[in-house]
Formats: structure tokens, sequence, C-alpha cells
């Protein structure tokens, strides 16, 4: 029989996405970890054969697939494990209130992490996010919504969880600028010409992490790095000029914090995403890992150069929102969605990623203080304006 007590003291974890790359290991730290944490809620967008075998492996209280078309077949599947199974997006905004949840990981891409993420956070759910769309949407609500109810905002993206490590301990101490390191990219190096008849596997190939298809493309743009400086003020609440991004080929320092008196502080170690989303979900405690160790002689040279803002326009462009401000980065947000998608789809090419993400910027309508609401409706816009330039 289970102990009671025993189960009340672990960490109960929700994980929209569970299926995808942050998701399954997620599920393999969870594994690695029973004395300490359970899963209560798994969800996916349209993959059922995967969120039925988890569900299956990992006995939640709930799981939810997004595409309704698939419900009969997680249903039928999971009829006998007491499992409650919900179909729709809408149904990710009911499950993450569930009393039973300590820590909603939000593993889910894109703009669809933003609602959930506001509900997880009313209903005082810790929040471990992986999604960095949610806080480049609307960053501005989500940390004042996250401060009014003391909810952490825990990050698992790697830079991220980096500067959060360096800053342990340091919360009283002002910080001068940030470093967030950057792979540069399967195309580190290489020219416009070049750039633009790669194919989409080149661009899937990413020389350190393997990730989901989104956020490769993205790093192959340096859309990623982007959209973390944007992830990177909101979180640490910084000012644009406090964040700098420095090329690092081998993704062995995953982010650095200068203090103002001129130290240093970096966080380093081999690229694998179980230990961020480790450090998250177990804070402010750090467990035990048989990650494989670094060895320095393994890497006798770490190396760091300048970014190539002059061929890869989409870092810059994701300055440029910043230093905006008002809805600026929910526009370059959605009409990155709809271009990194269009490329994998092999509608555009490489370059035209960043060409039809800088018009969006430029055309959809500006909007100094933004609602929700016009967050939401910013988004479609610049989903219309970014389609019709892929035509
Ligand atoms: N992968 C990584 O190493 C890192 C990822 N991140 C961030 O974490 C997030 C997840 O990335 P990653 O795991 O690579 O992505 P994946 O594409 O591998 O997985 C995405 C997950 O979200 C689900 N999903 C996709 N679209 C929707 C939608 N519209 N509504 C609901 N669920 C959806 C997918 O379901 P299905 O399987 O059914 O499609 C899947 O479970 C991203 O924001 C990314 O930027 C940050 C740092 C590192
Ligand atoms: C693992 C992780 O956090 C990714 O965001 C990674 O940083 C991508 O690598 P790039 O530095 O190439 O964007
Ligand atoms: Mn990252």
């Amino acid at each position: 029989m289970v102990n009671q007590e025993e189960e009340i003291k672990k960490k109960h974890i929700a994980i929209l996405g569970s299926t995808g790359s942050i998701g399954t290991q997620a599920l393999e730290v969870i594994k690695s970890h029973a004395d300490k944490f359970v899963v209560e809620v798994l969800t996916s967008n349209t993959n059922a054969e995967l969120l039925i075998q988890q569900a299956i492996e990992f006995k939640p209280n709930a799981v939810v697939i997004c595409d309704e078309s698939k419900y009969k077949m997680v249903a039928d599947a999971l009829w006998n494990h007491d499992i409650k199974t919900y179909a729709g997006s809408a149904a990710l905004e009911q499950v993450v209130e569930m009393n039973e949840i300590d820590i909603v990981l939000t593993a889910l891409v894109g703009y669809a992490g933003l609602k959930p993420t506001l509900k997880a956070i009313e209903a005082k759910k810790a929040i471990a996010l992986a999604n960095k769309e949610t806080l480049v949407v609307a960053g501005d609500i989500v940390t004042q919504l996250a401060a009014k109810n003391r909810v952490p905002l825990l990050p698992v993206d790697s830079e991220h969880s980096a500067i959060f490590q360096c800053l342990t301990g340091e919360f009283h101490n002002p910080i001068e600028k940030i470093y967030l390191t950057a792979s540069g990219g399967p195309f580190r190096g290489w020219n416009a010409e070049k750039l633009a008849s790669v194919t989409r596997a080149q661009a899937l190939k990413h020389p350190n992490w393997e990730m989901g298809a989104k956020i490769t493309i993205d790093s192959a743009t340096l859309m990623n790095k982007g959209l973390e400086v944007i992830e990177a003020k909101w979180l640490f609440q910084l000012a644009p000029e406090q964040i700098d991004v420095i090329v690092h080929p081998q993704s062995i320092i995953h982010s650095i914090v200068q203090f103002t008196d001129g130290s240093m502080k970096a966080q380093m170690g081999l690229p694998d995403m179980k230990l961020p989303i480790q450090y998250a979900l177990a804070y402010p405690e750090r467990i035990p890992a048989d990650f494989p160790r670094f060895n320095f002689l393994d890497y006798p040279q770490l190396t760091f150069e300048k970014a190539d803002t002059e061929t890869f326009l989409n870092l810059n462009l994701a300055y440029e929102a910043m230093k905006r401000g008002g809805n600026a980065a929910c526009i370059i947000n959605a009409a990155n969605e709809i271009t990194n998608r269009a490329f994998l789809e092999e509608k555009i090419g490489f370059l035209e990623i960043a060409e039809i993400n800088s018009k969006c910027l430029e055309s959809a309508t500006f909007i100094e203080k933004p609602t929700l609401e016009d967050y939401m409706n910013s988004d479609e816009e610049s989903r219309r304006l970014a389609a019709n330039f892929v035509g």
C-alpha cells in the first residue's frame, strides 16, 4: 500500500507538452527520482500514441490531448486505468488548476503556452518555465501576475537556468550585465549567399543539442537567442543594455552574470537539458544525478566570438522589438512562428524567415501598453501578415 504521507511530501507535477523533447526528458528525471516527484498531468497536441504509453507508465491523475479528433483513441486506451481524459486546448487551462498540482512544467511550444501558464499562476502553482514564447509575448503581464500571486517562475531554458543558478545567494547584489551564450547554430560562419539555399535537413542539425524542430530552426536563424534575450529581460528584470550575447560554439558555459564589482560567475557543464529541468523541479534543493560529467581534457579550448548580426538578422530584430516595448515582441514572435513553420514546410527559404519577420514588425499595429486582449489580437494580426508575406 502507498504510504500517504510519503506521497504528500513528493512534488506533484503537471507536464504540458509531455511528448516533446523537454517533456520526455522531464519524465526521465521524474522516473529516476520517484521518491521526490509524482506526475499529476500529462498533455500532448496530436501524439496520442506516446501520450497513452506515458499515461500507462506514469499513472497521472489526468491527461489532455489537444487534438480533439484523437480523443476517442486516448479515452479507449485509458478507460480502465483510472485516469481522467480530456480533449481540446481549453482543457489545458482547466487541468492546471487541479488541487493536487504543485508545479506546472510548461514544455509545450509556442504561443499556445501563454493562456495555460496564466491560469496556472492564478491557481498559485509554481511554474517551471521552458516555454520561452510565453514571456516573449506577454512578459509584463506574466511577471506581474506571478509577483502578485507569489508564484516562482523557475527557468528551464539552459541559459536562464545558468543565470538563475549564478544568482543563488546573490539576490540582493545588483547585476551589472549578463552574457547569454549562443552556440551559433549549424550555420555559424556562413555568408548570406550560402544561406540562401540551405535545406530543412541542414537547419535541423544542431551542433550540440537535440531539441524539437521549432527551437532547432530558431537556433539556426539566431531567433532563439533573440527570444532568450527578451526572456532574460523579464525573468531577471534587466534593461536591454544589460543583456549581451556571446557566441560560444562548444555550449559548455551556459551563461554568465557580471556583478557591479566586475566579478563574473558562469555556470557550466555538458549540454544536457535534464540538468536544468531537474534543477527547476527540485529547486531550491540540488539532488544527485548521474548525468555524464564534464572533462576539461576533452575540451582543451573553450572559444568565444561575436555574433554575426549582419547575416543573421533575427537577433537584432529581437533587440529592436525589446527596445520598442509594447506589443513589438509579440509581433515578431507570431511572425516567427509562421515563418519558422513555412521554412519547415519548404515554402520559403532560410533568409526569408528574418526578412518576413522584419516586415511584420514594421507593418503590424504597434500598441504601447497592451492588455492581454491586445496581445491576443496582435498575435492574430501578425500571423495573418506573415502568412500573406509567405504567400
Ligand atoms: N528542447 C529543448 O532542449 C529546449 C526547449 N526549450 C523550449 O521548450 C519548449 C518546448 O520545446 P521542445 O520540447 O523542443 O518542443 P517539442 O516540439 O519537442 O515538443 C512540444 C510539445 O508541445 C506539444 N505541443 C505542440 N504544439 C502544441 C499546441 N499548439 N498546443 C498544445 N501542445 C502543443 C507537443 O505535442 P505533440 O507531441 O503532440 O506534437 C509536444 O508535447 C519551447 O518553448 C522551447 O523553446 C527551451 C530550451 C531547450
Ligand atoms: C538548450 C537550450 O537552452 C537551447 O535554447 C539552446 O541554447 C539552443 O542553442 P543556441 O545557443 O544555438 O540557440
Ligand atoms: Mn536556451
